[in-house]
C-alpha cells in the first residue's frame, strides 16, 4: 500500500513502537524484511533505555536489535541505522558527541565483523534523540555519525534547515 502511493521510506522499529505497541526485535526484523522486498527504503531505529546503559547492558541490548535487522537486512544500500537511545528522545537530554560517537563506532564496527568491511563504510547511520541547532554540528563532527533523526526541532524551520546543513558545516575530525 505504502509503496503504491509511492512512500519511497519507512521509520521502523522506533522505541515507541518497541514500548507502546510490543514490537520486539524478531517483529521489527521481520518488518525489515518486509518492507525491503517491497522495494521500499528503511530507517531502522536502535537504542537502549537509561537502565540498559547504566546496568552495563548497553551493547548487548543493541547487538540483540541490530541482530534481528541484520539477519532481514538483504541490501544495506536500501537500509539506514538509526541509534536513538530512549533517554534522549524528547527529553531534552541529547547524548554526548562522546557518547554518540562511541555507539556509532561500535554499530558500524558490528557490522563490518559480519557484512564486509565496505559495506560498514557505506553504511549510513544516524543519531537520534533531541537534536537541535545548537548541538548538531558539534555531533555532525564525529567520524561515524552520518546525519540525524529529527523530531520536535523539525518544527521549527530555522532551526531544521540548520540541522540540515550541520553535516556540511562541521569541522570532520
Ligand atoms: O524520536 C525521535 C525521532 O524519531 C527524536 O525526537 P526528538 O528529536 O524530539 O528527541
Amino acid at each position: 500500500m505504502l509503496s503504491d502511493c509511492g512512500v519511497p521510506w519507512v521509520i521502523l522499529g522506533h522505541s515507541e513502537r518497541r514500548a507502546l505497541c510490543g514490537e520486539d526485535s524478531a517483529t521489527v526484523g521481520k518488518k525489515v524484511g518486509h518492507a525491503l522486498a517491497q522495494g521500499l527504503r528503511v530507517i531502522a531505529c536502535i537504542g537502549e533505555t537509561l537502565a540498559q546503559r547504566e546496568s552495563g547492558e548497553m551493547f548487548a541490548v543493541l547487538e540483540e536489535q541490530m541482530g534481528a535487522i541484520a539477519e532481514n537486512a538483504s541490501d544495506w544500500a536500501r537500509v539506514v541505522i538509526a541509534y536513538e537511545p530512549v533517554w534522549a528522545i524528547g527529553t531534552g537530554v541529547v547524548a554526548t558527541p562522546a557518547q554518540a560517537q562511541e555507539v556509532h563506532a561500535f554499530l558500524r564496527a558490528w557490522v563490518g565483523g559480519r557484512s564486509g568491511e565496505a559495506v560498514a563504510a557505506s553504511l549510513r547511520l544516524l543519531y537520534g534523540g533531541s537534536v537541535n541547532d545548537a548541538n548538531c554540528v558539534e555531533l555532525a563532527g564525529q567520524p561515524d555519525i552520518d546525519g540525524f533523526l529529527v523530531g520536535g526541532a523539525s518544527l521549527n524551520g530555522g532551526a531544521f534547515v540548520k540541522i540540515c546543513n550541520a553535516q556540511a558545516s562541521a569541522v570532520r575530525r
